[in-house]
Order: structure tokens, then sequence, then C-alpha cells
């Protein structure tokens, strides 16, 4: 029996860094034989063709794959259309619909990048993991806009209940318990509701766990990543606070292009997604970094289908790319080499490597 992965690209440059990450995955050794893929239309340009940008067939096969693999949506060309019609909104309700409650984002410098942080880091090393809270919060939170008083008021609201906020805490405890055993919670318990029940939660969970919490606003949070990213070992966080975390954390690694994530659900379903967007900016151009998406795949071996030894051989393969130096524009400005030529590396190296 052969596993099926459900592959979106979606938007701008989605489709370039996914082909790279196809390329990877299957040059490791036997993966043809183990592995189908399914391509569905996802995002703005299932809006162009379908009129919907989470079309039902893309559902219907998300739904009975055994994981996901998705590039980006959005970009320009979609800005203006209805909230509910965005290629952003499916990227949520397709996250809402496979449950995907828990994403993982790991944050890990590469020692031979460590000169071209733009912090400077000297003995100091970046490597912690952000768990953000993915379907729920503000982002799905009832919105509305509407005229009071003669002029346009708009709302989004920020709702959490004691379960969405456990899981999450209960998965944050469960990889801190792998690691260095300490979880920061980043909330706005100053001024926040929510954010005192994520307290009062994260407090009883940690209790009855070996594992050691502390509690820090997000906005001091925002300038200790920059500070101090060595004191961080776990982030547990809510789904905006772990949003914009995210990107800050992707440019003290050197690039946002990357950092990869996996989002699971309780089903054992799982989204694999490089924690960036469309980049409409240098979309078609054969310059955006496949890095996020690359190891994302590896992520999908390591937690959907439990290929452990497969996903170290992508990330050595990713290590050895960096160490020698096959780095794109984003990193390295002019002289970088092209996506096109950093997938097929890597994938060389993986070829050698499952060998
Ligand atoms: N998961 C998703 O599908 C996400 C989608 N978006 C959407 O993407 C579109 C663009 O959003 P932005 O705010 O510009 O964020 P973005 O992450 O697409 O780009 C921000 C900056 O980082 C650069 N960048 C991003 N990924 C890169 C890569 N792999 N290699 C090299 N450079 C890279 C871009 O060129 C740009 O300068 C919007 O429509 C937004 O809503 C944004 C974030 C996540
Ligand atoms: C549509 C956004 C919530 C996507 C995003 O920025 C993210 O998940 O990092
Ligand atoms: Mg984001």
């Amino acid at each position: 029996m052969k596993y099926n992965i459900a592959v979106l690209r979606g938007d701008g440059i989605g489709s370039e860094i996914v082909e790279e990450a196809i390329k990877v995955l299957f040059a490791i050794k036997g993966m043809k034989e183990k592995i189908d893929l399914k391509e569905y239309s996802f995002g703005g340009c299932a809006y162009d063709k379908f009129s919907h940008a989470f079309p039902s067939e893309t559902k219907e096969g998300v739904m009975k794959a055994d994981a996901v693999l998705l590039g980006a949506v959005g970009g320009p060309k979609w800005n203006e259309l209805p909230l509910e019609k965005r290629p952003e909104s499916a990227l949520l309700s397709l996250r809402k619909t496979m449950e995907v409650f828990c994403n993982i984002r790991p944050v890990k410098i590469f020692d031979s990048l460590k000169n071209l942080s733009p912090i400077k880091l000297e003995n100091r090393n970046i490597d912690y993991v952000i768990v953000r809270e993915l379907i729920s919060g503000i982002y799905f939170g009832n919105k509305n806009t509407e005229t009071i008083g003669g002029e346009i008021a708009a709302k989004d609201e920020m709702f959490y209940s004691e379960s969405q906020i456990k899981r999450a805490i209960d998965k944050a405890i469960e990889i801190a318990s792998k690691r260095n055993n300490k979880i920061t919670l980043v909330d706005k318990a100053n001024v926040l509701e929510t954010s005192r029940l994520w307290r009062k939660v994260a407090k009883e969970k940690v209790r009855d766990s070996k594992t050691e919490i502390d509690y820090m606003y997000v906005d001091n949070a925002a300038m200790q990543v920059i500070l101090n990213p060595d004191k961080f070992d776990v982030i547990v966080t809510s789904n905006m606070f772990g949003d914009i975390i995210s990107d800050e954390s992707g440019a003290i690694v050197g690039s946002i292009g990357l950092l990869p994530s996996a989002s699971i659900s309780e089903s054992g379903l799982g989204l694999y997604e490089p924690i960036h967007g469309s980049a409409p900016d240098i979309a078609g151009k054969n310059i955006a970094n496949p890095i996020g998406t690359i190891l994302s795949v590896a992520l999908l071996l390591r937690y959907s289908l439990k290929m452990d030894i497969e996903a170290e051989i992508i990330e050595k393969a990713v290590e050895n790319a960096i160490n020698n130096k096959i780095l794109s524009k984003d990193i390295i400005g002019e002289s970088g080499f092209s996506t096109c030529e950093i997938g097929e590396y890597i994938a060389n190296e993986v070829k050698n490597l499952s060998n």
C-alpha cells in the first residue's frame, strides 16, 4: 500500500518551491514505490478557475490523504476580493477542515549562517520551537464591519476556550519533554482576558509535568527574540502572536525562506508548509529559497509517515548544501543560486546519502 500525499502548490512562489521539494522527496531511494502524489488546485489560482479558493474536489482530496504539502497562497491579484473569498481565508478554512490545531515551527540557525544573522550571535545559538495554536483565536473569531454613528467601524473577536488552549499546551509540554523541558508562554495577560485564561490553563498543565514554565508578554518576547534568542526552548502561544514571532524568527536565522512548519491534528492528519507567504515580489523569477518547503517535507516524513531516517537524510542534505554555500539571493544577495539549482543540489545530496 502506498501513502497518499495531497499537494497544493498555491500561488506566487508556491509552485516553484514545491517543485523542488518534490524533486528532493523522490530523490530518496525507493520513495516512488512508497508514495503517490496527487495535486489539487488551491488559493488564488483555484479562485480564478473555479470561483472558489478551496474547491470541493480539493477538500475531498485533502481529507482522504495521509498528509498534505502546501506551498503558499495569496497575492495582489486577489487583495480586493471580499475577505471570505480571499486565498488566505481558504488557508484558514483548510487548517480548520483538517483540524490541525497545533502548528510546530522549529527555529534553528545553521552554524555556517551565524555570521549572516542580522543579530550579533558570537558564541550563542538559536534553537527553539514555536508551538502556535492554529485554528482558533482572533483569526477565527466573529468579525464584521458596520456603520456606527455615521462612521465605519470594524470588529475582530478573539475567543479561546479551555480545551482549545489545553491541547496546544499539551503538545508544547510533549515537545519540550524531548528537548530542555522549558516552555515560555507568550501572551498579553496584562490586558487580555484570553491571555489570562492561557496562563491559568498552562499553570495547571505544567503542575503535573516535569516542565519548567515562564511567562512573557508578547511585546517583551518580540524584543527578547532579538536580544536573547538562546534563552528560549519551546515558545507556546496563540494564533496571531505565533504568526508574528515566526516571521521575526525567520529574520534572525538568516531568511524567512529557511523555516519549515508542521501542523498536526488529533487524528494524525498533518499539513506541511514553509512559514512564509507567496512572495509575489519574487514570484516567477526562479530565485525563491526552497529550503523551508524542503525541510517541511522532512517534517512530513517524520510526523505523518514515521520515516525518521528519510527525514534525517533530507535534513543532512540541506545542511550540506548550506555548509557548501549553495545559498539563495535572500541570504547572500546577487551571487545567490537559483531555486532550481538549490533543489537539484539537495536532491543530489539526498541521492548520495540514501544509497
Ligand atoms: N501560508 C501562506 O500561504 C501565507 C500567505 N501569505 C500571503 O502571501 C502574500 C505575500 O505576503 P507577504 O506579507 O509579502 O509575506 P511573504 O512571506 O510572502 O514575503 C515577505 C518577504 O519575504 C520574502 N520571502 C518570503 N519567502 C521567501 C522565500 N522562500 N525565498 C526568498 N524570499 C522570500 C519575500 O520576497 C518578501 O520580501 C500575501 O498575499 C499574504 O497574505 C502570507 C503569509 C503566509
Ligand atoms: C493567512 C495567514 C494567517 C498565514 C500566515 O501568515 C501564517 O500562517 O504564517
Ligand atoms: Mg505568517
